[in-house]
């Protein structure tokens, strides 16, 4: 109940945030439908007036039934009208709303868990269920109304007519039954309907498309896309049956007991106990009362259905507000590093994994110094790359930035103060300009600064391949938009990592692995000399990389194995020790000779 009433508030607040006036004229619908209550009644007294032929009875009948008739007719018109806008409107904002926060939440953690998806493809399944949402508030509320008036009318015709309300007694029972299957429905769709997203999303984009044609997948994906569709739509089939069988037991039962109660009047008519009026009256409310028991159903049904849409919502909305409440620091950074990054016992595991990715690392990452970060394949680079940009929560330990956690700190103004290249780097197909000239917001539309950070990153051979320069649009998908190479799409990253141009932190996550092995050793050489130069600053560079050549220009070299440290030191210390590094070291410079 309290999960119901919280949904409500929420869905009339948004309606009158997003317009006052057209939310009051909503209500002009119910207001008609109180108007248009009374119908019965009037017909009742026409025939009153018939049978004893007062024609003055009739009169006002005819005259109250075609003024309710009217006004009821253009309240509900307005009130429609308003409705249909009001709940596209809100829909909108609600729309709008969850793209905000879903982009807003400060960590990916979410992006990775899969009750969060789950729940968030229930939200995108039900799109327009919020301002639907409007909608049934409005129409429960009309129909609460209604189902009042048509009760009093019935005592008021006659006293038995209330034991349909007892008939009616089975459907509300059913309609909780549905409303359960409807919300195990939608749960088990959910990640099937993920699925099925997802190989959608393999057999018709381009990325995947050469794979799925060379090794043959089409006929591989088209089969497990047939059976994601039938697990994603069995659920609601299922449901769909078993509802309708449900509802035509119940309204079988009511129209069997309407037909009984109906059969006694009738019978009490006929022997003169009950007037004729009151018995036309009785005929017409047995079908008034039968669609009131519906729509009072339908108004369970769907106030549920709105608790349950408007519950994700508040758990979206409560989710942004836990982890915004876990990254409350409010410390600015430091202006510049003195001391540098030191990372204490930092264990990290990933939402549902059984195992940690990281676990006691503990580390020193001195200011003004150039550190390469190495390790095979999933030995947890990227993860601890994240965990120092605060992408995510660290399951354990911490990291001091200049001796101040990095918990404690203002989140997006210590964002502000890194730059980077990332392994999943983003293809921003915007024009090449602004892809590259959003990694520094300020100077976006700053040609000069955006030709600064192609050359300091290497990127300008891409230019050759942009017949507009600058000013050509990225990506086929847009009029006139041109596509590049993994190489050139991964420089233009780069280019943007280098515009902003006082980072306190530099991560280098395999920015040049679609780059050969020499254009990466004069790069990252490159951003070894600006990272000295920039030593007032006292900024860390950390790169990521599989290639040693690379690795010995380094001021420290750590290398990870399965999450922890297992070698700390610079290239000529560890060489000299002859462990790990050194082996694989070796087993590099072997492949070049
Ligand atoms: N989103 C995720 N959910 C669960 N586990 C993950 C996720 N991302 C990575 N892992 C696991 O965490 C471990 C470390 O992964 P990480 O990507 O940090 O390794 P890496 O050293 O960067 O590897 P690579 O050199 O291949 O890029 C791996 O065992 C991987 O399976």
């Amino acid at each position: 109940m309290r999960k119901s009433l919280r949904g409500i508030w929420l869905v009339l607040s948004m309606s009158v945030r997003v317009s006052p006036w057209q939310s009051v004229l909503c209500l002009a619908e119910s207001l008609g439908s109180v108007i248009s209550l009374l119908q019965p009644l009037y017909l009742a007294w026409f025939v009153d007036g018939v049978l004893h032929h007062d024609t003055a009875r009739m009169a006002v009948a005819v005259a109250a039934f075609a003024a309710s008739t009217g006004l009821s007719w253009g309240l509900g018109m307005a009130g429609c009208d308003a409705r249909i806008r009001q709940f596209e409107r809100v829909g909108f904002a609600f729309d709008t709303e969850i793209a905000r926060i879903t982009a807003s939440i400060p960590t990916l953690d979410h992006l990775e868990s899969s009750k969060y998806l789950d729940q968030l493809q229930a939200l995108r399944d039900q799109q327009g269920a919020l301002g639907m949402a409007l909608n049934n508030v409005l129409n429960t509320f009309k129909n609460v109304v209604f189902a009042g008036g048509t009760l009093l009318l019935a005592a008021s015709a006659d006293l038995r007519l209330l034991l349909l309300v007892l008939a009616g007694v089975p459907g509300v029972v059913a309609t909780r039954w549905i409303i359960r299957w409807q919300a195990r429905s939608e749960e088990e769709s959910a990640e099937p309907g993920r699925l099925a997203t997802h190989l959608l999303e393999l057999s018709t984009t381009a990325g995947p498309g050469a794979e799925v044609r060379v090794f043959g997948l089409r006929e591989v994906v088209r089969a497990r896309l047939d059976s994601a569709v039938a697990g994603w739509r069995a659920p609601t089939v299922d449901l769909a049956r078993r509802t309708e069988l449900v509802n035509a037991a119940c309204e079988a039962f009511f129209f069997a007991s309407a037909g009984a109660v109906l059969a006694w009047m009738v019978h009490d008519a006929i022997r003169g106990q009950v007037p004729v009026s009151a018995l036309v009256l009785a005929v017409m409310l047995v079908g008034r009362l039968q669609s009131t028991a519906n729509v009072l159903r339908w108004s369970i049904h769907n106030v549920s259905r709105l608790t349950r849409t408007t519950g994700r919502f508040l758990w979206l909305r409560d989710y942004d507000q836990e982890v915004r409440a876990a990254h409350a620091g409010t410390q600015p950074p430091p202006a510049s590093l003195r001391h540098g990054i030191t990372i204490e016992d930092l264990a990290y595991a990933y939402p549902e994994a059984a195992e940690p990715s990281l676990r006691d690392v503990s580390l020193h990452l001195p200011a003004g110094s150039v550190v390469a970060l190495v390790g095979e394949n999933g030995a947890g680079k990227s993860t601890l790359v994240k965990l120092l940009t605060g992408l995510y929560r660290p399951t354990a330990g911490r990291v001091l930035v200049d001796g101040a956690d990095l918990a404690d700190l203002d989140l997006p103004a210590w964002r502000a103060r890194i730059s980077g290249a990332f392994q999943d780097y983003a293809r921003v197909e915007f024009t090449a300009q602004e892809s590259i000239g959003v990694g520094d917001l300020t100077s976006v539309d700053d040609e000069g600064e955006v030709r600064r950070a192609l050359r300091e990153g290497a990127g300008e051979d891409v230019l050759t391949a942009l017949p507009q320069g600058l000013g050509t649009q990225l990506g086929t998908s847009w009029p006139d938009g041109v596509e590049l190479s993994g190489g050139q799409w991964q420089r233009l990253a780069i280019a943007r990592a280098m515009m902003r141009t006082d980072p306190l932190l530099l991560l280098l996550d395999e920015p040049t692995a679609a780059l050969d092995a020499a254009t990466e050793h004069a790069l990252f050489e490159r951003y070894a000399a600006a990272a000295r130069a920039a030593g007032g600053r006292g900024a860390v560079t950390l790169l990521v990389t599989h290639r040693f050549s690379t690795v010995a220009a380094a001021d420290l070299v750590v290398v990870l194995d399965a999450g922890r440290i297992a070698e700390i030191g610079s290239h000529a210390e560890l060489m000299t020790a002859r462990g790990h590094y050194a082996e694989l070291y070796e087993l590099q410079a072997r492949g070049y000779r």
